[in-house]
């Protein structure tokens, strides 16, 4: 559980967190979205105790961070990938972080495997591509085994077949009864791993909601060459609002189940059928406008 109570930071004249209140439940990815700038990442910082608030307080697990005995057992974070000595191997990498943060060194080796850097364990992290930084970024978030995890745009930087692995895993750890945030200036790569949505624009609060509450069903799409004949029909039959354009039709107040009966009834010719949901990147655009 995280609860950020009225959070505000300033640098100079710039407000980056703005009066910000939301909380994040275990066992659900909550997304925390933004356009650049947002204060994402400046939120992400003061929860980790990392940066100090001008105003509020965010708590994890009931504490601050910095009240916490064991914070790596508490907290994974992954901020910035970068942030790896060049020359020292990936598995010194983790070794040191395990000695010095008091974690089973065993536990090492499992991260690495539960990552997938095993076989590149023993490189030195100066000559990762970012999409492996990425990856021993997130074994460091998970040394600790910790029930909250903070991952700040962890899709960066990783190819199509990371970008799966990833959402499958955060997925996982979320399934596993951990509190899971992370953050993202992309609606539709959060919708597809996120279940709640907390979005942010200019360090203030726009959205608490869900994948589900914004991305509403639209209408439905078909596609006939009888397409005017067809509208007409549905009109008769209590379709609300049917746009004829060409060979399509979006109809809106007629389930996708009614249009298909309707259609075999009258014998229409149809090419497509299809349920539409709103754009997220359209709904997202909205609610940071
Ligand atoms: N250390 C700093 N010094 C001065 N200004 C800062 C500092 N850190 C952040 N800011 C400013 O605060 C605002 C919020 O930045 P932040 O990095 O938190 O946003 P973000 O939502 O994470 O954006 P992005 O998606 O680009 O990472 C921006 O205007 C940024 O320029």
């Amino acid at each position: 559980m995280i609860e950020v109570t009225r959070l505000s930071k300033r640098y100079g004249d710039v407000v980056a967190v703005d009066d910000l209140t939301f909380d994040v439940k275990p066992g659900a990815v909550t997304g925390f979205l933004g356009p650049n700038g947002a204060g994402k990442t400046t939120t992400m910082r003061m929860i980790l105790g990392l940066d100090a608030p001008h105003a509020g307080q965010a708590r994890v697990l009931g504490a601050r961070l910095a009240d916490l005995p064991e914070p790596m057992r508490a907290v994974g974070a992954l901020l910035d990938a970068g942030a790896v000595h060049p020359r020292r191997s990936a598995r010194d990498h983790l070794r040191c972080l395990a000695v010095s943060n008091r974690l089973e060194p065993r536990r090492v080796d499992e991260v690495l495997d539960l990552v997938g850097l095993t076989a590149a364990a023993h490189r030195h992290a100066g000559g990762f591509s970012l999409g492996m930084k990425q990856r021993l970024g997130l074994a460091a978030a998970l040394l600790g085994d910790p029930g909250v995890l903070i991952l700040d745009e962890p899709v960066n930087g990783l190819d199509p077949e990371g970008i799966v692995w990833i959402r499958t895993l955060i997925r996982g750890l979320a399934a596993e009864g951990r509190t899971v945030l992370v953050s993202s200036h992309l609606m539709a790569e959060t919708a597809v791993t996120a279940d709640r949505l907390i979005v942010v624009a200019r360090g203030r609060l726009i959205a608490d909601t869900t994948v589900e509450a914004v991305a509403r069903p639209d209408g439905v799409l078909v596609r006939t060459p009888e397409a005017r004949r067809f509208a007409q029909v549905l009109v008769t039959h209590g379709a609300s609002g049917v746009e004829p354009a060409g060979d399509e039709l979006v109809v809106r107040g007629l389930a996708v189940r009614r249009i298909g009966e309707l259609a075999a009834a009258e014998g229409v010719v149809l090419h497509e059928l299809t349920p539409r949901r709103a754009s997220l990147e359209e709904a997202f655009m909205e609610l940071t406008r």
